[in-house]
Protein backbone atom coordinates (compact mmCIF):
# COMPACT_ATOMS: atom_id res chain seq x y z
CA UNK A 1 0.00 0.00 0.00
CA UNK A 2 1.21 3.44 -1.18
CA UNK A 3 1.16 6.03 1.86
CA UNK A 4 0.14 9.27 0.13
CA UNK A 5 -0.10 12.57 1.94
CA UNK A 6 -1.79 15.67 0.21
CA UNK A 7 -0.48 19.06 0.38
CA UNK A 8 -3.56 22.06 -0.26
CA UNK A 9 -5.53 19.39 1.41
CA UNK A 10 -8.24 22.42 1.14
CA UNK A 11 -8.17 23.60 -2.02
CA UNK A 12 -10.31 22.70 -5.07
CA UNK A 13 -7.76 20.19 -6.24
CA UNK A 14 -6.57 19.33 -2.61
CA UNK A 15 -10.34 18.03 -2.46
CA UNK A 16 -10.42 15.97 -5.73
CA UNK A 17 -7.39 14.07 -4.90
CA UNK A 18 -8.38 13.25 -2.11
CA UNK A 19 -11.37 11.76 -2.98
CA UNK A 20 -9.38 9.98 -5.88
CA UNK A 21 -7.10 8.39 -3.73
CA UNK A 22 -10.20 6.52 -1.32
CA UNK A 23 -10.90 5.42 -4.60
CA UNK A 24 -8.20 4.04 -6.32
CA UNK A 25 -6.41 0.49 -5.10
CA UNK A 26 -3.27 0.24 -3.61
CA UNK A 27 -2.74 3.99 -2.18
CA UNK A 28 -4.14 5.32 1.18
CA UNK A 29 -4.17 8.93 2.32
CA UNK A 30 -1.30 8.73 4.99
CA UNK A 31 -1.92 13.29 5.67
CA UNK A 32 -3.65 16.16 4.56
CA UNK A 33 -1.68 19.58 5.08
CA UNK A 34 -2.23 23.05 4.68
CA UNK A 35 -0.93 26.44 6.16
CA UNK A 36 -0.37 27.35 9.21
CA UNK A 37 -3.81 29.31 10.22
CA UNK A 38 -5.98 27.96 7.39
CA UNK A 39 -9.28 27.50 9.18
CA UNK A 40 -9.36 24.49 8.12
CA UNK A 41 -6.62 23.04 10.24
CA UNK A 42 -7.40 20.16 12.87
CA UNK A 43 -10.93 19.45 10.63
CA UNK A 44 -10.86 16.26 8.49
CA UNK A 45 -9.98 16.11 4.99
CA UNK A 46 -12.80 14.24 3.85
CA UNK A 47 -15.41 17.54 4.03
CA UNK A 48 -13.54 19.50 1.02
CA UNK A 49 -13.48 16.12 -0.70
CA UNK A 50 -17.58 15.57 -0.01
CA UNK A 51 -16.90 12.67 1.53
CA UNK A 52 -17.89 13.38 5.16
CA UNK A 53 -15.12 12.25 7.70
CA UNK A 54 -12.78 9.82 6.87
CA UNK A 55 -10.41 9.67 9.93
CA UNK A 56 -7.43 12.35 8.40
CA UNK A 57 -7.00 15.19 10.02
CA UNK A 58 -5.70 18.47 8.29
CA UNK A 59 -2.31 19.32 9.50
CA UNK A 60 0.02 22.42 9.82
CA UNK A 61 3.08 19.89 10.38
CA UNK A 62 4.78 19.44 7.42
CA UNK A 63 7.79 17.75 8.76
CA UNK A 64 5.50 15.41 10.77
CA UNK A 65 3.40 14.83 7.24
CA UNK A 66 6.26 14.15 4.99
CA UNK A 67 7.57 11.74 7.53
CA UNK A 68 4.47 9.04 7.75
CA UNK A 69 4.16 8.99 4.17
CA UNK A 70 5.71 7.93 1.21
CA UNK A 71 4.80 10.40 -1.46
CA UNK A 72 3.62 13.54 -1.23
CA UNK A 73 1.50 14.96 -4.09
CA UNK A 74 1.31 19.12 -3.88
CA UNK A 75 -1.02 21.05 -5.33
CA UNK A 76 -0.33 24.55 -3.81
CA UNK A 77 2.27 27.40 -5.63
CA UNK A 78 5.66 27.34 -7.05
CA UNK A 79 7.43 28.72 -3.35
CA UNK A 80 5.51 26.57 -1.20
CA UNK A 81 6.05 23.28 -3.50
CA UNK A 82 9.79 24.16 -3.42
CA UNK A 83 10.05 24.33 0.37
CA UNK A 84 7.92 20.54 0.26
CA UNK A 85 10.47 19.29 -2.20
CA UNK A 86 13.17 20.28 0.01
CA UNK A 87 11.72 18.44 3.76
CA UNK A 88 10.99 15.47 1.30
CA UNK A 89 14.93 15.79 -0.19
CA UNK A 90 15.63 15.73 3.59
CA UNK A 91 13.39 12.58 4.81
CA UNK A 92 14.34 10.51 1.26
CA UNK A 93 10.10 10.46 -0.04
CA UNK A 94 9.13 11.01 -3.76
CA UNK A 95 7.14 14.12 -4.63
CA UNK A 96 4.71 14.95 -7.32
CA UNK A 97 4.13 18.91 -7.97
CA UNK A 98 0.94 20.04 -9.65
CA UNK A 99 1.11 23.51 -8.91
CA UNK A 100 1.79 25.97 -12.09
CA UNK A 101 3.75 29.53 -12.28
CA UNK A 102 7.49 28.10 -11.46
CA UNK A 103 10.04 30.80 -13.25
CA UNK A 104 12.62 29.51 -15.04
CA UNK A 105 15.21 30.20 -11.93
CA UNK A 106 12.77 27.87 -9.42
CA UNK A 107 12.35 25.38 -12.16
CA UNK A 108 16.26 24.75 -11.91
CA UNK A 109 16.13 24.73 -8.26
CA UNK A 110 13.52 22.05 -8.36
CA UNK A 111 16.02 20.02 -10.48
CA UNK A 112 18.86 20.81 -8.02
CA UNK A 113 16.98 19.25 -4.95
CA UNK A 114 15.49 16.45 -7.07
CA UNK A 115 18.95 14.79 -7.14
CA UNK A 116 18.82 12.51 -4.73
CA UNK A 117 14.97 11.95 -4.34
CA UNK A 118 12.42 11.54 -7.67
CA UNK A 119 10.36 13.58 -8.33
CA UNK A 120 7.89 14.80 -10.88
CA UNK A 121 6.69 18.37 -12.07
CA UNK A 122 3.49 18.49 -14.49
CA UNK A 123 1.85 21.40 -15.58
CA UNK A 124 -1.45 19.47 -16.16
CA UNK A 125 -2.23 15.45 -15.54
CA UNK A 126 -4.87 14.54 -17.61
CA UNK A 127 -3.81 12.08 -20.25
CA UNK A 128 -5.66 13.82 -22.92
CA UNK A 129 -2.82 17.24 -22.49
CA UNK A 130 -0.49 14.86 -22.35
CA UNK A 131 -1.59 13.42 -25.46
CA UNK A 132 -1.76 16.96 -27.13
CA UNK A 133 2.07 17.84 -25.80
CA UNK A 134 2.81 14.45 -27.54
CA UNK A 135 1.03 15.17 -31.25
CA UNK A 136 1.72 19.28 -30.86
CA UNK A 137 5.69 18.19 -31.96
CA UNK A 138 4.88 16.25 -34.81
CA UNK A 139 1.87 18.61 -36.27
CA UNK A 140 4.42 21.45 -35.70
CA UNK A 141 7.59 19.84 -37.48
CA UNK A 142 5.43 18.63 -40.31
CA UNK A 143 3.97 22.42 -41.02
CA UNK A 144 6.68 23.89 -40.54
CA UNK A 145 8.04 27.18 -40.92
CA UNK A 146 4.65 28.62 -43.43
CA UNK A 147 2.46 28.42 -39.91
CA UNK A 148 2.35 31.03 -37.12
CA UNK A 149 1.64 29.41 -33.99
CA UNK A 150 -0.64 31.30 -31.05
CA UNK A 151 -1.59 29.76 -28.28
CA UNK A 152 -5.16 30.58 -26.56
CA UNK A 153 -5.77 29.31 -22.54
CA UNK A 154 -9.22 30.12 -20.47
CA UNK A 155 -9.75 29.51 -16.88
CA UNK A 156 -11.53 30.60 -14.01
CA UNK A 157 -11.34 33.75 -12.05
CA UNK A 158 -9.30 32.37 -9.13
CA UNK A 159 -6.53 31.22 -11.20
CA UNK A 160 -3.33 33.06 -9.73
CA UNK A 161 -0.62 32.22 -12.85
CA UNK A 162 -0.75 33.35 -15.70
CA UNK A 163 -0.40 31.89 -18.51
CA UNK A 164 -1.40 28.31 -17.51
CA UNK A 165 1.25 26.25 -17.08
CA UNK A 166 -0.11 23.93 -19.83
CA UNK A 167 0.05 26.31 -22.15
CA UNK A 168 3.40 27.45 -20.71
CA UNK A 169 4.58 23.80 -21.96
CA UNK A 170 2.32 24.03 -25.26
CA UNK A 171 4.32 26.82 -26.37
CA UNK A 172 7.94 24.91 -25.31
CA UNK A 173 6.86 21.83 -27.01
CA UNK A 174 6.28 23.35 -30.15
CA UNK A 175 9.41 26.22 -30.13
CA UNK A 176 11.80 22.85 -29.08
CA UNK A 177 9.95 21.89 -32.67
CA UNK A 178 10.58 24.24 -34.72
CA UNK A 179 14.43 24.55 -32.95
CA UNK A 180 13.11 28.01 -31.47
CA UNK A 181 13.91 28.95 -28.00
CA UNK A 182 10.43 29.51 -26.21
CA UNK A 183 12.05 32.47 -24.02
CA UNK A 184 12.95 34.27 -26.84
CA UNK A 185 9.89 33.78 -29.27
CA UNK A 186 7.01 33.53 -26.39
CA UNK A 187 4.90 37.31 -27.25
CA UNK A 188 2.78 37.98 -24.06
CA UNK A 189 1.60 41.13 -24.95
CA UNK A 190 -0.07 43.36 -28.12
CA UNK A 191 -1.50 46.41 -27.68
CA UNK A 192 -1.62 50.10 -29.60
CA UNK A 193 1.14 50.38 -32.77
CA UNK A 194 2.88 46.98 -32.07
CA UNK A 195 4.33 46.38 -35.09
CA UNK A 196 3.50 43.38 -37.88
CA UNK A 197 3.54 39.91 -36.22
CA UNK A 198 7.25 38.73 -36.15
CA UNK A 199 7.80 35.09 -38.02
CA UNK A 200 9.00 33.30 -34.49
CA UNK A 201 6.99 34.86 -32.28
CA UNK A 202 4.46 31.85 -30.70
CA UNK A 203 1.46 34.64 -29.20
CA UNK A 204 0.30 33.96 -25.71
CA UNK A 205 -3.39 34.86 -24.92
CA UNK A 206 -4.86 34.35 -21.59
CA UNK A 207 -8.83 34.43 -20.52
CA UNK A 208 -9.96 34.56 -17.23
CA UNK A 209 -13.78 34.02 -15.90
CA UNK A 210 -16.30 32.19 -13.72
CA UNK A 211 -15.75 28.58 -13.52
CA UNK A 212 -14.03 27.48 -16.18
CA UNK A 213 -11.96 24.22 -15.35
CA UNK A 214 -9.25 24.70 -18.37
CA UNK A 215 -9.29 25.18 -22.10
CA UNK A 216 -6.24 25.38 -24.28
CA UNK A 217 -6.06 25.95 -28.02
CA UNK A 218 -2.66 25.84 -30.11
CA UNK A 219 -3.59 27.36 -33.60
CA UNK A 220 -1.42 26.86 -36.46
CA UNK A 221 -2.26 29.25 -38.70
CA UNK A 222 -1.26 29.63 -42.97
CA UNK A 223 -2.06 31.63 -45.82
CA UNK A 224 -5.66 30.16 -46.58
CA UNK A 225 -6.09 27.51 -43.73
CA UNK A 226 -5.60 26.62 -40.34
CA UNK A 227 -5.35 23.86 -37.91
CA UNK A 228 -6.85 24.19 -34.51
CA UNK A 229 -5.71 22.45 -31.61
CA UNK A 230 -8.33 22.43 -28.48
CA UNK A 231 -7.98 19.96 -24.97
CA UNK A 232 -11.10 21.53 -22.62
CA UNK A 233 -11.35 19.73 -19.38
CA UNK A 234 -14.66 19.52 -17.90
CA UNK A 235 -14.41 18.48 -14.45
CA UNK A 236 -10.64 18.65 -12.25
CA UNK A 237 -11.26 14.41 -11.77
CA UNK A 238 -8.98 13.76 -14.39
CA UNK A 239 -5.79 16.06 -12.72
CA UNK A 240 -6.48 14.32 -9.83
CA UNK A 241 -6.69 10.97 -10.83
CA UNK A 242 -3.41 11.66 -13.24
CA UNK A 243 -1.58 12.80 -9.74
CA UNK A 244 -2.41 9.21 -7.88
CA UNK A 245 -1.43 7.67 -11.00
CA UNK A 246 1.93 9.40 -11.00
CA UNK A 247 2.48 9.31 -7.01
CA UNK A 248 1.93 5.51 -7.48
CA UNK A 249 4.76 5.25 -10.56
CA UNK A 250 7.31 7.99 -8.90
CA UNK A 251 7.63 5.70 -5.74
CA UNK A 252 9.90 3.29 -7.46
CA UNK A 253 11.50 6.00 -9.98
CA UNK A 254 15.17 6.34 -9.92
CA UNK A 255 15.82 10.16 -8.48
CA UNK A 256 15.35 13.29 -10.87
CA UNK A 257 12.57 15.07 -12.44
CA UNK A 258 9.92 13.34 -14.46
CA UNK A 259 6.69 14.14 -15.55
CA UNK A 260 3.81 12.97 -16.96
CA UNK A 261 4.62 11.78 -20.12
CA UNK A 262 7.24 9.65 -18.48
CA UNK A 263 4.47 8.07 -16.36
CA UNK A 264 2.17 7.52 -19.47
CA UNK A 265 4.61 5.96 -21.82
CA UNK A 266 4.77 8.81 -24.14
CA UNK A 267 8.47 9.75 -24.43
N1 LIG B 1 -0.87 19.94 -12.83
C1 LIG B 1 -2.20 19.94 -12.98
O1 LIG B 1 -2.78 19.02 -13.60
C2 LIG B 1 -3.01 21.04 -12.35
C3 LIG B 1 -4.40 21.00 -12.35
C4 LIG B 1 -5.09 21.99 -11.66
C5 LIG B 1 -4.40 22.96 -10.97
N2 LIG B 1 -3.04 22.98 -11.00
C6 LIG B 1 -2.25 23.94 -10.23
O2 LIG B 1 -2.32 23.54 -8.86
C7 LIG B 1 -2.18 24.70 -8.02
C8 LIG B 1 -3.35 24.75 -7.04
O3 LIG B 1 -4.57 24.92 -7.74
P1 LIG B 1 -5.97 24.98 -6.96
O4 LIG B 1 -6.98 25.39 -7.97
O5 LIG B 1 -6.17 23.73 -6.19
O6 LIG B 1 -5.69 26.21 -5.96
P2 LIG B 1 -6.35 26.50 -4.54
O7 LIG B 1 -6.00 27.91 -4.20
O8 LIG B 1 -7.79 26.09 -4.53
O9 LIG B 1 -5.56 25.50 -3.55
C9 LIG B 1 -4.26 25.70 -3.09
C10 LIG B 1 -4.25 25.31 -1.62
O10 LIG B 1 -2.89 25.34 -1.16
C11 LIG B 1 -2.93 25.82 0.17
N3 LIG B 1 -1.63 26.29 0.63
C12 LIG B 1 -1.04 27.50 0.42
N4 LIG B 1 0.13 27.58 1.08
C13 LIG B 1 0.29 26.40 1.71
C14 LIG B 1 1.31 25.88 2.56
N5 LIG B 1 2.40 26.60 2.91
N6 LIG B 1 1.17 24.62 3.04
C15 LIG B 1 0.08 23.89 2.71
N7 LIG B 1 -0.94 24.33 1.93
C16 LIG B 1 -0.81 25.57 1.42
C17 LIG B 1 -3.98 26.93 0.12
O11 LIG B 1 -4.43 27.30 1.43
C18 LIG B 1 -5.05 26.30 -0.74
O12 LIG B 1 -6.01 25.59 0.02
C19 LIG B 1 -2.11 25.90 -8.97
O13 LIG B 1 -0.75 26.23 -9.20
C20 LIG B 1 -2.74 25.36 -10.25
O14 LIG B 1 -2.30 26.04 -11.40
C21 LIG B 1 -2.34 22.05 -11.69
O1 LIG C 1 -7.07 25.47 -12.38
C1 LIG C 1 -5.87 25.64 -12.64
O2 LIG C 1 -5.18 26.51 -12.06
C2 LIG C 1 -5.22 24.79 -13.66
N1 LIG C 1 -3.92 24.94 -13.84
C3 LIG C 1 -3.10 24.16 -14.68
C4 LIG C 1 -2.22 25.02 -15.55
O3 LIG C 1 -1.84 26.14 -15.13
O4 LIG C 1 -1.89 24.60 -16.66
C5 LIG C 1 -3.80 23.04 -15.41
C6 LIG C 1 -5.25 23.29 -15.65
C7 LIG C 1 -5.99 23.80 -14.42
Amino acid sequence: MVKIAVCGAAGRMGGRIIAAIRESEGVELSGALERPGHPMVGQDAGYNAGLGAIGVLISDDLNATVQGCDVLIDFTAPKVSLKNLEVCALYKKSIVIGSTGFTPEERALAAELAREIPVIIAPNMSVGVNVCFKVLADVAKILGEDFDVEIVEAHHRLKKDSPSGTAVRMGEVVANALGRDYNQVANYHREGICGERTHDEIGMQTVRGGDIVGEHTVYFIGMGERIELTHRAHTRDMFSRGSVRAAKWVVTAKPGVWDMQDVLGLR
